[in-house]
C-alpha cells in the first residue's frame, strides 16, 4: 500500500459527521495574502490519542494550531475541536495550549502569573501548580522577564496542563527543555493519554515524539503528506542486531532470511541489519546456542527521512 495514499485523501473520505473526533478538519486552508500557510488539511484526531504533528520550519504546524484555536481564521475549509466549531469560545476552557513563542515578560513572578491563570480557569488547586513545578523542576519565584528560555517553557507547560484539559495543543513543547525534564514532560503526556484525554503536539523531529505519540502526521510546505501509526513505523524501522554464539556459526544460515541484510559473521559473532520484524532472524539464531544478543533501538528517523524526504517522496510509495 502506498504510504502517501494513506494520507489526507483517506481522511477526506471518512465521514466528517463523525462525532467522536476531538479534532476534525476538512479542507482547512490558510493563505497569508499570497503566501501559503496551510492547504487543504483534512485530519481527525481521536479521543485518548497522542498525535505528533511533524514538519520542518515553515511547514505549517503553527498555522494549523492557530487555526484550531481561532487565533487566526481560515481562508477556506473548516475545523471542529471537542465537537464545537473553532469559533465557539466556550470550548476554549477545555483546551490547554502551549504557544510556540511564549510572551512571558515583566516584573510579575512566575507563581503569581500561574495563580492568576488558575483563578481565571477556576478549579485549580495551588497544590497542583506546585506539583507540576516540582515535576518539571521549575523555579516559580523568578520574575517573568528574567526567566530563561527553558523556565519560560516550563511555566507555559504548567499553565497548559494545570486544569487537566480534555485536549492539550502543544506547539514545540520540548523546545528548550533539558533531557531529564523532557522525560518528565513525556511522562505527563502519557498520563494525559491514560486518563482518556487527547494531545496534539508539534515537533521538528520524530525522535522527540516517537516514544509517546500513537500517530504522527507529517506536514511539508503547507500540505499534510502522510499520517502514520507509530507502532507500524516501528515495525518497519531498521534495527542493527548482534548475536554472540557459544561456537562459530555458518554465514549461510543467516543469508537470504526475510528482512535480514548486511550479514557479517566472524567466528561466533553475527552482525546484521533487520528491516521490519526480527522473527525470521530469531528463529534462525535459535538453532544455535545464543550467549548474548544486542539489538539497537529502531531508528524511526531513518525511515521517516527515507519515506518523506522532499527529494524522493515516492521512493517507497509502493513498499
Ligand atoms: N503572519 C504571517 N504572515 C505571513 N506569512 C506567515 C505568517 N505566519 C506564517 N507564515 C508563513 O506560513 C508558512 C507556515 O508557517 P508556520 O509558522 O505555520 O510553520 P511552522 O511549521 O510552524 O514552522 P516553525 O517550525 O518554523 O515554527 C511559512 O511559509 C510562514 O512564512
Amino acid at each position: 500500500m502506498s504510504y502517501l495514499r494513506h494520507t489526507a485523501g483517506r481522511g477526506r473520505r471518512r465521514n466528517m459527521a463523525s462525532m467522536t473526533a476531538v479534532v476534525e478538519t476538512e479542507g482547512l486552508t490558510k493563505f497569508y495574502g499570497r503566501r501559503k500557510g496551510l492547504e487543504d488539511l483534512t485530519l481527525q484526531i481521536q479521543p485518548g490519542e497522542v498525535f505528533g504533528y511533524l514538519g520542518p520550519n515553515g511547514a505549517g504546524k503553527t498555522t494549523t494550531i492557530r487555526l484550531l484555536l481561532d487565533v487566526i481564521r481560515p481562508t477556506s475549509g473548516r475545523a471542529t475541536v471537542l465537537g464545537a466549531d473553532t469559533r465557539d469560545s466556550a470550548v476554549r476552557g477545555r483546551i490547554g495550549y502551549l504557544p510556540g513563542e511564549l510572551a512571558l515578560e515583566g516584573r510579575e513572578r512566575a507563581h503569581d502569573f500561574l495563580n492568576f491563570m488558575a483563578d481565571v480557569r477556576g478549579g485549580v488547586s495551588r497544590g497542583r501548580i506546585d506539583e507540576l513545578a516540582e515535576r518539571l523542576d521549575a523555579d516559580l519565584s523568578i520574575r517573568m522577564g528574567q526567566l530563561s528560555k527553558g523556565n519560560k517553557q516550563k511555566v507555559g507547560l504548567i499553565q497548559a496542563f494545570m486544569h487537566e484539559p480534555e485536549l492539550l495543543i502543544l506547539d514545540e513543547p520540548t523546545s528548550g527543555l533539558d533531557p531529564l525534564v523532557q522525560q518528565e514532560f513525556l511522562a505527563m503526556v502519557r498520563e494525559v493519554r491514560t486518563s482518556g484525554r487527547t494531545v496534539l503536539m508539534s515537533s521538528h523531529v520524530l525522535a522527540e515524539v516517537q516514544n509517546v505519540a500513537d500517530r504522527v502526521g507529517i506536514v511539508r510546505s503547507g500540505r499534510l503528506v502522510a499520517v502514520e501509526d507509530v507502532a507500524a513505523l516501528r515495525e518497519r524501522a531498521v534495527r542493527h542486531v548482534e548475536f554472540h554464539f557459544d561456537a562459530p556459526v555458518p554465514r549461510e544460515a543467516f543469508e537470504g532470511l526475510p528482512g535480514v541484510r548486511d550479514v557479517t559473521v566472524e567466528g561466533a559473532n553475527l552482525r546484521c541489519t533487520i528491516d521490519g520484524r526480527p522473527d525470521a532472524l530469531i528463529k534462525a539464531a535459535a538453532k544455535f546456542t545464543v550467549v548474548h544478543m544486542v539489538s539497537s533501538e529502531p531508528d524511526l528517523e531513518e525511515i521517516f527521512l527515507t519515506y518523506y524526504s522532499e527529494e524522493a517522496p515516492r521512493a517507497h510509495a509502493g513498499a
